[in-house]
Order: structure tokens, then C-alpha cells, then sequence
């Protein structure tokens, strides 16, 4: 299982999520109480290893932002978390992650629009377009018919029920902000647990353990 710690805003919760294991960091450019410059997050993603990728997220930004934003962060991914449309995505020089809130049952009707790396399916967003720390019903994607590989499952992920959601919903990556933080601040410790969590994944066919 692939993780992803988002809302990364200090090298310390980098570098503790990324000896922890994680495979995506994720730096908020959009509003939000966990936006970061360009310039911060550069310097960041430049101490972590080269084999962690970074992810912007952005919220209807311009296209000129969105290049001139990764070109200084040197981001890996872009998260495009409003209402970019498809051909949009499709225009970034950049693999592309759209984002979905997800409330009912037509709401995934939408994904079959796009073209893109991966789906994120998440909450609807409270104060900002996401990193609410709610999860949603997950049983709403039960029809999803978009390959599992490509679905990363956000929103209100934390180390009691990640489990749980991995075993549901099957995504290819799990995305987690709220869920390791203590009083809005990344906690390490957290970020270690949910990576370990995560990261054992219980095998049906042979029943035993394996680390992924
Ligand atoms: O984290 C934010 O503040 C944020 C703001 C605007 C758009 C997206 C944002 N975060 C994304 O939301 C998911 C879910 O977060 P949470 O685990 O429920 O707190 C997060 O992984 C980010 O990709």
C-alpha cells in the first residue's frame, strides 16, 4: 500500500514521514490553514529522498501559477482539488491527480470524464475544498468502475480505521492530513503509526502478513 502524507509544512514531519515509508509528500498551495510558499516547500522536498514524490495541491489556480509553482518547488505531481475541468488537466506538462468530493451516489459518474494519473476520491470540504478529517461513506464507490490502481482514498484517514478503509475500498494509495496532526500541527508520532498501519496489509489468499 502506497501512502501519501499531505499538508506538509515543516522539513521535521518531511523527513519523519519519509524514513517512515511514505511515498507522497503533499504541499498545499491553495487556501487553507496548511498553505505553504513555493519556496518553503522547496526547500523542504530538496532534504527528503529522491524516491518520495511531491505533490501541489491546488484549487482552481491558473495554469500560469501551476507551472511557475511546481518549476520553483520542483514538484513530481500536481492535485488539482476544485473544479478543473478535463480538459484542463489534460493541458498540465505535469502527471495529474484530480480530486473528487464525494456525497453521493452520481458523484462518481464524474471520474469517467477525466484522463489523469490517479483519482482522488475525498469528503466534500468544510472551511476549505479539503483536509476536513471527515471521512465519507465508503461504500458509495462500490460502483466505481475506474481501475483500483489508480484511486488514492483521502479524508479523515487516521490509524483506527485506515485499516478498515484499505480493506473497503482497495485504493492503490491512502492520503492522510487531519489524521496526523495534534491540535493542527503534523505529529510525528502519528505519521509513524499510520505508516505502519498502512503498510500492513492483510493478505486474504494466504492469510499472513506482508509489508508493501
Ligand atoms: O489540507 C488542506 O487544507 C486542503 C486544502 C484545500 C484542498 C485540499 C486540501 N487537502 C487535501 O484533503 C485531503 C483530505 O484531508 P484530511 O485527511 O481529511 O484532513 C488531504 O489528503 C489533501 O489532499
Amino acid at each position: 500500500m502506497k501512502v501519501k502524507i499531505c499538508g506538509i509544512m515543516s522539513e521535521e514531519a518531511a523527513l519523519a514521514a519519509s524514513e517512515a515509508g511514505a511515498d507522497f509528500l503533499g504541499f498545499v498551495f491553495a487556501e487553507s490553514k496548511r498553505k505553504i510558499t513555493p519556496e518553503s516547500a522547496a526547500l523542504i522536498i530538496q532534504r527528503v529522498q529522491q524516491n518520495v514524490k511531491s505533490v501541489g495541491v491546488f484549487v482552481n489556480e491558473s495554469y500560469e501559477n501551476i507551472i511557475r509553482i511546481a518549476g520553483i518547488a520542483k514538484l513530481d505531481y500536481i492535485q488539482l482539488h476544485g473544479d478543473e475541468s478535463p480538459e484542463f488537466c489534460k493541458s498540465l506538462p505535469y502527471p495529474v491527480i484530480k480530486a473528487f468530493s464525494i456525497k453521493e451516489q452520481d458523484d462518481i459518474k464524474q471520474l469517467a470524464k477525466y484522463d489523469c494519473e490517479y483519482f482522488l476520491v475525498d469528503s466534500p470540504g468544510v472551511k476549505y475544498r479539503g483536509g476536513s478529517g471527515i471521512p465519507f461513506d465508503w461504500s458509495l464507490l462500490e460502483h466505481l468502475d475506474i481501475p483500483r490502481e489508480k484511486i488514492i482514498l483521502a479524508g479523515g484517514l487516521d490509524s483506527e480505521n485506515v485499516k478498515k478503509a484499505i480493506t473497503t475500498v482497495k485504493p492503490a494509495i491512502v492520503d492522510v492530513s487531519s489524521g496526523v496532526e495534534t491540535n493542527g500541527v503534523k505529529d510525528l508520532r502519528k505519521i509513524q503509526e499510520f505508516l505502519a498501519t498502512a503498510k500492513i496489509e492483510e493478505r486474504e489468499d494466504i492469510g499472513s502478513l506482508h509489508i508493501t
